[in-house]
C-alpha cells in the first residue's frame, strides 16, 4: 500500500477536522483574489481621477479581505495541525504498545537510541507530512485553480507564460528533494546512533567512572556527534541553496512579465492596474508553486518514516499466544515439566535434551558452572525464551497452550540482573499487582528482609530509589526484586541468582521465610551457593547445558561427583572465612 493511502487510512478518523480544514483553505484562497483586484481598483482610480477621495475605502476593503484570508488561514493550519498531532499521537501510543510485546530477541537486535529517534523524529516526520505537507498540497491547488482563471480573464498571453515559467520552481525542488531524502535519511541515522551513545553512558556511568574512562567516551560521543554535525550540515546545505534558486526563477518570471506585460500597457491593451494585480497575483503564486516540492519532500520524509515505524509495528513478537490451541485457563497450580527440551540460538546449542519434573509446591534447586544454562533454563518457564525443540508443562498443559498473560500472572521471576523503576520503594515493590496495601509491601519487605534496611531511610517505603534503583546497595536491590515478585502471590516464584549479593546469614533467614511463604507453591531456585539450595526437594546440576545430575542434596553428596566437588570447596571457604562460593563452581 503507498504512502498516501496509509495516510488516508489515518486521516478517516478526523475526517471532520481535516474537511474543515481543506474547505477553509479554499475559501483563504478565494478570499486572497480580492486583495490584489481592490489595489488594481485603487491604482486605476488615482490614474483616471487624479484624487485620493476613494482610497480610504479601498484600504478598509483591503483590510477587510486581508482579515477574512487571515482568519481562513488560521482555520487551515489549526484543523489541518490537529489531525496530524491526532495521527501522531495515535501512532505513538501503537508504538509503545508494540515494543512492549516484543520478545527478548528483539531488544537484542535494536538499539534503545534507535528505537527512540523512531518514536521521535520518525513520527514527527510523517506528522509533518499531514500538516503542512498534504494541507499545502490542497492549498496549491486551491492557489492555482482561483488564481490562474483570474489571471486567464486579464491576459490569457500573460497567463500562458506564467504557466510555463512557474512549474520550473517545483522542478528544481523536485529533483533536489531526491538529494535532500537520502541527506535526510543519514541525519536521522546519526541522531539515532548519538542517542543509542547518550542513554548508554547515562545508564552505565558507574562503569565509566570505575574503569576511568570519561575521556574516551567523551572522545567517541565527540566523533559520534561530529559525524551528526556534518551530515546536519550537508542537509541544510543543499536545503539552503535551494531557496536563492527559487528566487531566482521567481525574479526571471517577474522580469519576462513585466516586459511583455509591460509592452500590453504601452499599447492600450491593459491599464497599469491590471498589470499590477497580474504581477501581485504571480507573487502569491510563488509559495504555492514552489511549496509543491517542499511537500512532496515532506511526504517523501513521512514515507521513508513510515517504513521505519512499520519495520516496528509490522514485526510480530515469536512470543505470542497463538491460537488456535489456546486454552480457557485461569489459573494454575505450579506443576513444572521440561519434556526433551534443547535450545539452540544460531549455531549455540545451550541447553540439550533436558527432561526433569518439579511437583506442585516443591522446590528445585540449580547450580552449575557460569554460562552452562541455568538462567536460560528457568527463563523457558514464563516463556521468555521459547525452546527450539521439545516442550514444557505446567499441570500438564503445555505452556505455548496457555494464555500468556495468565502464565505470567502467575509467575514471580526474579531476574539475575535487577532492575527497578525511578520511583519510590512501594512503587517498585507492587509492580506486578494492583493491591497497593501498606501491609501487603511491609510483608513482602519483611519476607525478602528488606525491612531493616528500610527502617533506617528517612522517608521509609516513601524512598525514591533514584534511576534503575542507583542509591540502593546491590543487596538491597536484590532484596527489593524478591519482595516485588512475592509481593505478587505467585504460584511459581522462581529466583534467578538471586541471593547473590547477600551474606549467608541474610541468605538463610529469607529462605527460611520463604519456605512458609511458598508452602503450596513451587518455587526454582539458581545458585552459585550450595546453601541457598542444599535444602530443596530436588537438585539439578547444569554442564554445558545438560543436567549431569540430579537428586536430594544427600543424594548428591553420595555420588561425589561436581555436586560434591562444589559442596567441598565451599565448605574448605567456608573454614577461611570467604565468600569463594562463585569460583568454587566455576574451578570445579
Ligand atoms: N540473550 C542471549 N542470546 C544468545 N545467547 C545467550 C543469551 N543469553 C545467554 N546466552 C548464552 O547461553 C549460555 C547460557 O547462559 P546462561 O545465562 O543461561 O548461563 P548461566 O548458567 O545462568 O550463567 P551464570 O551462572 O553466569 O549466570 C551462555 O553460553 C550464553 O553465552
Amino acid at each position: 500500500m503507498n504512502y498516501i493511502s496509509k495516510l488516508a487510512r489515518l486521516i478517516y478518523p478526523y475526517k471532520r477536522f481535516f474537511i474543515i480544514s481543506i474547505i477553509s483553505t479554499i475559501a483563504a484562497n478565494v478570499a486572497s483574489l480580492f486583495g490584489p483586484y481592490i489595489i488594481r481598483l485603487s491604482i486605476d482610480y488615482v490614474q483616471s481621477s487624479r484624487s485620493l477621495r476613494m482610497i480610504g475605502v479601498y484600504a478598509l476593503l483591503l483590510l477587510l479581505a486581508a482579515a477574512v484570508e487571515g482568519y481562513f488561514r488560521f482555520s487551515t493550519r489549526y484543523f489541518g495541525g490537529r489531525v496530524a498531532r491526532e495521527i501522531e499521537y495515535e501512532l505513538r501510543n501503537k508504538l509503545f504498545r508494540h515494543l512492549q510485546f516484543q520478545d527478548r530477541q528483539f531488544f537484542q537486535s535494536w538499539h534503545t537510541g534507535d528505537l527512540m529517534a523512531r518514536a521521535t523524529n520518525d513520527l514527527n516526520a510523517i506528522q509533518r507530512s499531514v500538516s503542512p505537507g498534504i494541507t499545502n498540497l490542497f492549498n496549491t491547488l486551491a492557489a492555482f485553480v482561483s488564481v490562474v482563471s483570474v489571471m486567464l480573464s486579464i491576459s490569457v498571453v500573460l497567463t500562458l507564460y506564467s504557466v510555463f515559467i512557474l512549474p520550473l520552481m517545483s522542478i528544481i525542488f523536485i529533483v533536489s528533494s531526491r538529494v535532500i531524502e537520502r541527506r535526510f535519511e543519514y541525519v536521522q541515522s546519526s541522531f539515532g546512533d548519538m542517542s543509542t551513545k547518550v542513554q548508554e553512558n547515562a545508564s552505565g556511568v558507574r562503569v565509566i567512572k570505575a574503569y576511568a574512562q570519561e575521556d574516551n567516551e567523551i572522545k567517541d560521543f565527540e566523533r559520534i556527534n561530529k559525524q551528526y554535525l556534518d551530515a546536519s550540515v550537508s542537509f541544510i546545505k543543499i536545503q539552503s541553496l535551494l531557496w536563492p534558486s527559487m528566487y531566482v526563477v521567481a525574479g526571471i518570471a517577474t522580469v519576462i512579465l513585466l516586459f511583455i506585460g509591460g509592452r500590453q500597457v504601452i499599447q492600450g491593451r491593459m491599464s497599469i492596474g491590471e498589470l499590477t494585480q497580474f504581477l501581485l497575483y504571480i507573487g502569491s503564486l510563488r509559495w504555492p508553486m514552489i511549496s509543491i516540492g517542499w511537500v512532496v519532500n515532506l511526504i517523501q520524509q513521512g514515507a521513508a518514516s513510515m517504513n521505519r515505524i512499520e519495520q516496528i509495528i509490522s514485526k510480530l513478537p515469536s512470543i505470542r499466544d497463538e491460537e488456535p490451541g489456546l486454552r480457557e485457563i485461569s489459573s494454575i497450580e505450579g506443576e513444572i515439566e521440561f519434556r526433551n527440551v534443547s535450545l539452540t540460538i544460531g549455531s549455540h546449542k545451550i541447553l540439550k535434551n533436558i527432561n526433569l519434573k518439579v511437583p506442585a509446591g516443591s522446590t528445585l534447586g540449580i547450580i552449575g558452572p557460569t554460562g552452562s544454562g541455568k538462567s536460560m533454563l528457568v527463563s523457558l518457564v514464563p516463556r521468555l525464551w521459547d525452546p527450539t525443540e521439545g516442550q514444557i508443562l505446567i499441570d500438564g498443559i503445555n505452556i505455548r497452550q496457555i494464555p500468556l498473560k495468565v502464565l505470567r500472572k502467575n509467575i514471580g521471576f526474579v531476574t539475575q540482573d535487577t532492575f527497578l523503576f525511578s520511583d519510590t520503594l512501594k512503587e517498585n515493590i507492587t509492580f506486578g499487582t494492583n493491591n497497593k496495601d501498606e501491609s501487603l509491601v511491609r510483608w513482602a519487605a519483611e519476607v525478602s528482609q528488606l525491612s531493616k534496611d528500610v527502617e533506617q531511610f528517612p522517608k521509609g517505603y516513601e524512598t525514591i530509589v533514584g534511576e534503575r534503583g542507583v542509591t540502593l546497595s546491590g543487596g538491597q536491590k536484590q532484596r527489593t526484586t524478591i519482595a516485588r515478585a512475592i509481593a505478587r502471590d505467585p504460584k511459581i516464584l522462581i529466583l534467578d541468582d538471586a541471593l547473590s549479593s547477600v551474606d549467608t546469614n541474610t541468605e538463610s533467614e529469607i529462605l527460611k521465610r520463604l519456605k512458609t511463604v511458598m508452602q503450596q507453591r513451587t518455587s526454582i531456585i539458581v545458585a552459585h551457593r550450595i546453601s541457598a539450595i542444599q535444602n530443596a526437594d530436588q537438585i539439578i546440576v547444569l554442564s554445558d547445558g545438560e543436567i549431569v545430575e540430579q537428586g536430594k542434596h544427600s543424594e548428591l553428596l553420595e555420588l561425589d561427583g561436581l555436586y560434591a566437588s562444589i559442596y567441598r570447596r565451599q565448605l574448605i571457604a567456608e573454614e577461611l572465612g570467604v565468600d569463594e562460593a562463585d569460583s568454587s563452581v566455576e574451578n570445579t
